[in-house]
């Protein structure tokens, strides 16, 4: 983490920059567009929007080189322990290392191990897609649902959706929450004998997993009786003993490894239902694109480089400029789930309050991340974006072609209203160019002094822009990757472990002591009144 003084003289940059508009920049600079720009194959990130100049990016890029970032990066990818509170190396970059360069955690070498998960992922997957491995009475599987949670469910499901013309499997589905209405609405349309059930969970001891897969297997038994449960169920933990122990036939149970986080799994076989919807050959090609950022992540000089750019900007909006939240707003219908994705990803990653020694942190850490997909979000919460008092750098990712060649227009009308939003924000409407606008449209003087102030636009929000050819397997492992290693980014410049989230775990704790009070059971009085009165008027009538 920067020192104060460091730190200071960023703030003191960013309030000399702030004098001039995100408007008067770009009159200053024809070659703004070309200066803060920057390319990792067809994947172009423009954050000339940004509120940024050259001498903030050499402030910026002299913070996360004193940060080491160089040097942690490598220790990320050579598997040194950098998850130091678990003691664990951070390798998700060898689960998509498709060039198979030796990578060592004590010594061995992992990927011989990766390598063989994937080929049994793929010969399970094409069985499955082909109707040869079919369920306890003999017909082939025209449903798979996945169980699973935060990591074990948001990466697979977000990337199914994100892929669903690459989709040419059985359906799959995915029930997360413990919530019963999640398994019994999703099981409702679903035929016992054709359907495969996934219990994905890295720990295997996840309560909401645990819950619903008994659920599930109740379901099954209750059709089809006791011995056909294993023939439609699969796992994938790195708890294997407690597989067993759930009664999983260990030719169906895919392993990973302590070294991959749980929202760092999808390359795992975490992602086996995205695989046996969209087949391994495009699993592999969406596991080519997280590795092709990997190289770029490791090999581009700091400034022409996506994940630290935007790390960079993360770190400068949230500590310069004191921006609180950001918005991921994918002009993608496809990318529905990416918010929600993003939000484990970065928010359990960086929501941090301590350094890797434990002290207090004295800069701001991770930001409050959250969006939708446009133009949805643009007729709900973009009047806030624009005109409230909160100002939110935007985060605009749109493709150059859409997967509908017959839809050609609905695509050049999604482009047109995101390139609309990011101009907006920056540009803004001046109470002069609304007096104008009001006058030409024949307004009097009352209309004006009432009307002009609501229609002014303080513009001058930042926003960047990411833009690929398609949203194909390869672009989207590029970009989940992408969006990895700027978290990492910023990680480093804040001195926090990015890899544990102990702040999940008082909340289980109180939920397990909580739940034979709401059983029934007599409350504790160390309970707070609030809890207790909650607990009186939540028991069962
Ligand atoms: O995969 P599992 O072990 O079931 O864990 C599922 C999820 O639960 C935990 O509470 C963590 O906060 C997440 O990081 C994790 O992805």
């Amino acid at each position: 983490m920067p020192g104060p003084e460091r730190l200071q003289q960023l703030k003191d940059h960013a309030a000399r920059l702030q004098t001039r508009t995100l408007r008067t920049l770009f009159a200053e600079d024809e070659m703004r567009f070309e200066r803060f720009s920057a390319s990792c194959g067809d994947l172009l990130l423009d954050y000339s929007k940004c509120h940024v100049d050259a001498q903030a990016m050499t402030l910026l890029a002299a913070l996360a080189e004193t940060a080491g970032l160089e040097e942690r990066r490598r220790a990320m990818f050579d598997g040194k322990p950098i998850n130091e509170t678990e003691n664990r190396p951070v390798l998700h970059t060898a689960l998509r290392n498709q060039a198979g360069t030796p990578v060592y955690v004590d010594g061995v070498d992992v990927m011989p191990q990766v390598f063989d998960v994937l080929a049994a992922m793929g010969e399970f997957a094409d069985g499955v897609r082909a109707g040869d491995l079919c369920g306890s009475t003999g017909k082939r599987f025209t449903d798979v649902v996945n169980i699973g949670i935060g990591g074990s469910d948001l990466g697979p499901a977000m990337c199914t959706l994100a892929l669903a013309p690459y989709h040419d499997g059985p359906a799959v589905h995915y029930v997360s929450n413990v919530d019963g209405a999640h398994i019994a609405d999703t099981l409702k349309a679903l035929d016992p004998e054709t359907t495969l059930f996934i219990i994905a969970s890295k720990t295997f001891t996840t309560v909401e997993t645990m819950t619903n897969a008994g659920t599930a297997r109740k379901w099954v038994a209750a059709a089809l009786g006791d011995a056909a449960v294993g023939g439609h169920f699969a796992a994938v933990s790195t708890a294997l003993a407690k597989v067993t122990e759930f009664g999983i036939q260990d030719d169906r149970v895919f392993g990973f490894w302590d070294w991959v986080g749980g929202r760092y799994s999808i390359w795992s076989a975490i992602g086996l239902p995205l695989m046996i919807a969209i087949g391994p050959d495009a699993f592999h090609e969406f596991l080519e694109g997280a590795h092709e950022m990997d190289r770029h992540f490791r090999e581009a000089p700091l400034l022409e480089n996506l994940p630290v750019l935007m790390g960079l900007i993360g770190v400068w909006n949230r500590d310069a400029l004191g921006f609180s939240a950001r918005a991921i707003l994918p002009y993608d219908q496809r990318l529905a789930r990416l918010p929600a994705y993003l939000q484990q990803l970065d928010m359990e990653s960086n929501g941090k309050r301590v350094t890797l020694a434990g002290e207090p942190v004295h800069m701001d850490t991770g930001p409050l991340v959250w969006g939708e997909p446009g133009t949805n979000g643009q007729h709900a919460f973009y009047q806030l974006l624009h005109q409230g008092t909160t100002v939110i750098p935007c985060e605009f990712i749109v493709a150059v072609q859409g997967h509908e060649p017959d839809l050609a227009h609905h695509h050049q009308m999604l482009v047109a209203n995101c390139l609309a939003q990011s101009e907006a924000l920056m540009r803004g409407r001046t109470i002069g160019e609304v007096r104008e606008k009001l006058m030409a449209a024949g307004a009097g003087e009352a209309d004006l002094q009432t009307l002009a102030p609501h229609k002014v636009f303080p513009g001058n929000r930042p926003s960047m822009t990411l833009v690929h050819d398609q949203l194909t397997p390869f672009a989207l492992g590029r970009l989940i990757a992408l969006y990895e290693h700027r978290v990492f980014v910023e990680g480093v410049i804040w001195n926090i472990n990015s890899f544990d989230q102990w702040g999940v775990e008082l909340g289980k704790e109180l939920a397990t002591a909580l739940l034979p009070m709401v059983r029934g059971e007599p409350g504790s009085d160390e309970k707070d009144a609030s809890t207790r009165g909650l607990l009186a008027r939540l028991r069962p009538v």
